[in-house]
């Protein structure tokens, strides 16, 4: 196990390159399912989910080969074996291979997701789009079981805007007779991203990016080549980082588009931010200014991104409100922040933090991969050296974290962790 080291206070400088979208990545995968022959994915992030999902892949009788960034997926021996438990509780896109395995076998049995802990994640608006689809779905001892005899086109409102829910019913419903409407679809570039690939795969889909998508079922979907988009929420943290500690950073491979809120709240709170087509240029600044933010569904402010930013407003002047309107118990950073003198309390759904303070470097831990994001924002910023332990967390998200920060003059590094530090990071 390691841990990671960053000495704070130094400027970060220079170009910072982001990689392909997690959570597109994690979709396209299992998508993958769904074609008869080879598809090749180009551009996707060098991540634990990723590695986790293709071995998940393998475990079902599909091939997968990776060169460089490009990964080429041949479903055609593929079997709907069942994943009642191992590697599908380690992240919480498993659950695609359900709508996945559902339209090409009209079966499988896939263990509950795990993924980060941010309060309650329930998935009953996939399962009732699977329902709706006409799949009998049952829970048995924390697997789910889902069998059709035929899958046929429905009308879908989802209750709660779901990403999650939204791909899945899509995954399912490429394959179903007839048409497919979900309403009330969530609107994330990654949806789009998936639409993408089913189309090019052969899938007949109107609407993603929308809240209502259309979806009109084919009976085969074929191989293809398909470039994934790049990560919003990683260029967002590199963004919040720069603001926190940058002289001059340019951010390649964005589509600025994707991360306008966090654009506008970087403006508000007085960090200068340029944009051009693919690029986002950040000029740190001394004095920030409070500023409040509520989470809200795409296009609203992303959620992922309220637990770093919350470390970048321990440096603004006066008192932040942030607000997650997403997740009820997204606040695990906050102890961490606190123990490096942050000054900041948690009152319900809200973070309020009071600055500026000078934060103290300290050994810290990373419950959640955002939580790690904003416990390295903070690091770069203290004064002496702050430890971070939970990596697990965030090498779900974060390709080279440690390369690219160095890149840009960061002093960071990874070392193991001793025994003794082991056996207490485990009973902590
Ligand atoms: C792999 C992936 O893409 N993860 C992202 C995805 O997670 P995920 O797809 O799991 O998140 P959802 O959009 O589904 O969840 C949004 C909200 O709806 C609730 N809900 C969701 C489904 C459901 O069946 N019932 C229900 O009540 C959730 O508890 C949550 O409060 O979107 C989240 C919200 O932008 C992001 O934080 C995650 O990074
Ligand atoms: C919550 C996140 O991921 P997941 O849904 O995969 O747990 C995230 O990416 O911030």
């Amino acid at each position: 196990m390691e841990k990671l080291k960053i000495e704070g206070g130094h400027k970060l400088k220079g170009e910072v390159r982001i990689s392909g979208a997690k959570n597109s990545a994690v979709a396209l995968i299992p998508a993958t399912i769904l074609a008869e022959s080879p598809v090749t994915i180009e551009g996707l992030p060098d991540i634990s989910d990723v590695a986790i999902l293709s071995s998940l892949i393998e475990e079902i009788g599909g091939s997968v080969s990776m060169d460089a960034h490009e990964l080429k997926i041949n479903p055609e021996k593929m079997i709907s074996m069942p994943l009642p438990n191992g590697k599908v509780k380690r992240l919480r896109a498993s659950y695609y291979l359900m709508g996945a395995m559902l339209g090409r076998f009209k079966k499988a049995v896939v263990g509950l997701p795990g993924g980060c802990h941010l309060g309650p994640r329930p998935i009953d608006q996939h399962i009732k789009g699977f329902e709706a689809l006409g799949a009998k779905v049952t829970n048995e001892q924390g697997a789910i079981y889902l069998r059709a005899e035929e899958l046929k086109g429905a009308r879908i409102y989802l209750d709660v805007v779901s990403v999650g829910a939204t791909i899945n019913i899509m995954l399912a419903a490429v394959r179903a007779k007839g048409r497919t409407v979900i309403e009330n679809a969530a609107k994330e570039p990654e949806i789009i991203d998936v639409a993408t690939l089913l189309t090019s795969m052969g899938a007949r889909i109107k609407g993603a990016g929308t809240d209502v998508i259309r979806i009109d079922g084919v009976d085969h979907l074929s191989g293809c080549r398909h470039s994934i988009i790049p990560d919003r929420i990683e260029a967002g943290t590199y963004m919040i980082m720069a603001a926190s500690m940058g002289e001059e950073v340019l951010i390649d491979n964005v589509i600025p588009k994707h991360i306008e809120p966090l654009i506008a709240k970087l403006r508000e709170i007085g960090v200068e931010v340029q944009t051009n087509d693919d690029q986002v240029l950040i000029r740190g600044k001394e004095n920030l200014k409070a500023a409040d933010i509520k989470t809200l569904v795409h296009p609203g402010f992303p959620t992922d991104l309220q637990q770093p930013i919350t470390a970048l407003l321990t440096k603004a002047e006066g008192t932040s409100m942030v607000t997650d309107t997403i997740y009820s118990a997204r606040f695990k950073h906050i102890d961490e922040l606190r123990r490096m003198n942050a000054s900041v309390k948690v009152e319900g759904r809200s973070a309020i933090i009071n600055g500026p303070t000078e934060l103290q470097g300290a050994k810290v831990k990373a419950s959640d991969l955002r939580a790690g994001a904003a416990l390295v924002t903070a690091g770069l910023m203290a004064k002496g050296i702050t430890e971070i332990t939970g990596l697990e967390h965030i090498d779900r998200g974060y390709s080279h974290l440690v390369d690219k920060l160095s890149g840009l003059g960061a002093v960071i590094w990874r070392e193991r962790m001793t025994e003794q530090e082991i056996e207490q990071f485990q009973n902590s």
